[in-house]
């Protein structure tokens, strides 16, 4: 076996644009009739292009028949079989998403005693690190819980966790894995600290050129819309259904479907790919049957097949395109790359490399839009414990979480706010870029939460952050006048759910609700935290690690209708898609396209939403400034008639400034001969 495991995962993103991974129907339907891309590494360049940047997606949106996610009742799967067994799609959860899903979990569901946070923390990394290398230890999370529901929540996330590492995952290999001629990328040589900047070169090169081809096939796939393509051939088979033509059930057959418990596993997975398939063509394909039919019909098998509930189904599905829907469903299926972050206050990143090779482990640089980022393929030590690990040179870190830290560029010397910041992924990676200089404000709501915040600070050697527990509502009047702030909002976490299961059931409406309510209150406090006259910043970063609208657009633009002196900026991050101008009726002010997302079929990273603002000083409108001035009232007027040119009131400032002179035992001049008003009484005297 060469230096990576045929099964290890795909690099995060690189910086070839979302959109030029959206899939077709076309598409969808080739992934079903090609079994030959299994075979990747003997192709040339523009299949490896495909491999890379559709393969994992293809065998997906085919629905790999008898595949078995969360919820489904179904046999071993089929990918399961074509797994190589090396299992080498391991899952992990970083420390700090755990903290975003235990950030939810107290958001929504605790008040604030912090217990149930820190039960939550040691659940999501109970029982993960013993048959698992690439995990590891995670002591500072490690705190303990006999709760028996916690338990009962350990054994579905084991069983969720085992499936999914039985899979190959979801392949999108890095360019290396295939084997072109890019220098320096000697794919089955072991990685050394001579190659690994030609490495990362190569890398880039070639996420480049497959951005081109992406492009270039956008374009055709543009050119050739409403074209008869090939789905229907490769589809032809799923014409019938049980061996007779698919009709789509009425309401009364889905009901009675549903009474008896829902229908077989094979028989949902055509009837998606039919209505996948059907709504890709509905002019030809509807059959006198309402298109909302079909959507219905499929939304409901995409609830029951991934196992979300009804309504959380509905609002991710309406994200995007159909065949796309599939594809981030699919993605939610498959752990994510796991990746670390240098902590450059104790190493470089080329050193650390070569340290954790050496222990045996298989890694490279994510990409070109981080430096201090590694893709961890295969480890033979736990990487959550080795010396490396617990002398502070890393932290395990979710690609996506180094976004916001990117688009908010602390600078030395600045006073910077993270205003929900356990347990400390951003902080740490903050007060690196800050050179352990200036200030970091670490603030969680979540007293409990602030101690993995404070054993990672310890670890990673940061010097210059001061950990305080308030709600953030609370700012500025804590303390304000920050040169940056971030806010990392508590959220639905529907952007992890790979990596938190539980959220396909777990949220309701009212849930999104009260959550999008949080966000508009924090963000508010989090400006109002900005020094508008701050000479070196005045920025405020917002994220989530939500995909949904309310949660992030909705909050953003709130946030720009309540305060008129802030405006979106370029966040500085060269990929993501725009976030949403229009949606569903809704319209956001145009800047919002300035906003980020990021998402786990498109990326492979986790979803993510990243916002930019620069705050400017306040300026008074009219209106305001004149409901100030009668809020005022009195005592403004007066303050304005005791000016020392009203001749009206002569007499009387003169007598006071008498009465103060006599006061302060000075010689006070006989009346009428008081000096001129408008000089100080003191200079006279
Ligand atoms: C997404 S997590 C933060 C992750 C963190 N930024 C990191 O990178 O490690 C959200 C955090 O918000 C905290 N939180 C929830 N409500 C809050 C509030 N009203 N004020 C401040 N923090 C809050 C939670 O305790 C949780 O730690």
């Amino acid at each position: 076996m060469g230096r990576r495991a045929k099964n290890k995962q795909g690099a995060p993103e690189p910086f070839a644009d979302s959109e030029s991974k959206k899939l077709s129907a076309k598409k969808l339907g080739k992934r079903k009739a090609e079994p030959e891309d299994e075979e990747r590494p003997g192709k040339k360049v523009r299949e490896d292009k495909k491999a890379v940047a559709k393969e994992g997606v293809k065998k997906k949106v085919s629905f790999s028949s008898d595949k078995k996610p969360e919820g489904r009742k179904g046999k071993k799967s089929e990918v399961i079989e074509e797994s190589d067994g090396e299992g080498s799609s391991v899952g992990w959860e970083d420390v700090e998403e755990e903290g975003h899903l235990t950030a939810e979990a107290k958001a929504l569901f605790a008040d604030s005693d912090g217990e149930d946070a820190g039960d939550l923390d040691e659940f999501d990394m109970e029982g993960e690190d013993d048959d698992d290398p690439l995990r590891g230890p995670v002591e500072e999370l490690d705190l303990g819980s006999d709760d028996e529901e916690d338990e009962a929540a350990v054994g579905k996330l084991r069983s969720r966790r085992s499936k999914q590492q039985e899979r190959p995952g979801k392949i999108i290999p890095t360019g290396s894995d295939d084997s072109d001629q890019d220098s320096g990328d000697e794919s089955d040589g072991a990685i050394t600290m001579a190659n690994m900047e030609a490495r990362s070169r190569a890398l880039d090169a070639r996420a480049a050129r497959e951005a081109e081809l992406d492009m270039e096939e956008m374009q055709q796939a543009a050119e050739g819309e409403g074209e008869e393509d090939d789905l229907d051939v490769d589809m032809e088979g799923d014409e019938e259904v049980g061996g007779e033509e698919f009709v789509l059930p009425t309401a009364e057959e889905r009901e009675e479907e549903k009474k008896v418990g829902g229908p077989d596993v094979h028989l949902v997975q055509r009837r998606m790919r039919q209505c996948v398939r059907v709504l890709g063509n509905f002019k030809r394909l509807g059959k006198g049957r309402a298109r909302t039919e079909y959507v219905d019909q499929l939304v409901s098998d995409i609830a029951s097949y991934y196992g979300y509930n009804e309504f959380l189904t509905e609002k991710l599905f309406n994200l995007f395109p159909v065949p796309e829907a599939i594809e981030f469903f699919e993605a939610n299926e498959v752990p994510r790359p796991v990746t670390i972050r240098t902590n450059t206050l104790r190493t470089r990143r080329r050193d650390l490399a070569q340290a954790l090779i050496n222990r045996g482990v298989n890694l490279e640089p994510i990409g070109k839009w981080t430096n201090v980022g590694l893709q961890v393929f295969e480890s033979t030590v736990p990487i959550g414990a080795t010396p490396e690990y617990l002398a502070g040179h890393y932290m395990l870190q979710a690609a996506s979480s180094f976004l916001p830290v990117i688009a908010l560029s602390p600078q030395p010397n600045e006073r910077v706010l993270d205003m929900a910041s356990a347990p400390g992924g951003k902080t740490t990676h903050m007060a690196a870029l800050m050179q352990n200089t200036g200030v970091v404000f670490a603030n969680d709501a979540n007293k409990a939460r602030t101690k993995s915040l404070t054993a990672n600070i310890h670890r990673l050697g940061c010097k210059n952050v001061v950990v305080c527990s308030y709600d953030g509502r609370e700012f500025p009047k804590v303390i304000g006048g920050f040169d940056r702030v971030l806010l990392d909002a508590p959220c639905s976490g529907t952007g992890v759910i790979s990596k938190d299961a539980s959220v396909k059931i777990n949220k309701s409406e009212r849930d999104f609700m009260l959550l999008s309510h949080l966000q508009k209150q924090l963000i508010l406090c989090a400006i109002d935290s900005v020094n508008p006259s701050s000479k070196t910043g005045g920025y405020l970063v917002y994220s989530t690690c939500s995909v949904t609208v309310d949660e992030n657009e909705a909050v953003v633009d709130y946030a720009l209708k309540k305060r008129p002196n802030v405006k979106l900026v370029e966040s500085g991050l060269e990929f993501g898609r725009p976030g949403f101008t229009n949606y569903r009726g809704k319209t956001f002010h145009p800047s919002v396209s300035m906003t980020r997302r990021f998402y786990p079929h498109v990326h492979n990273m986790d979803g993510f939403f990243v916002a930019k603002f620069k705050v400017e000083k306040p300026v008074k409108t009219k209106k305001a400034a004149k409901e100030e001035a009668k809020e005022a009232g009195d005592e403004a007027v007066e303050q304005e008639d005791v000016g020392f040119e009203s001749d009206e009131d002569k007499k009387y400032i003169e007598e006071s400034k008498r009465k103060a002179m006599k006061a302060k035992g000075l010689r006070v001049p006989p009346r009428n001969r008081a000096p001129p008003a408008s000089k100080p009484v003191a200079a006279t005297a």
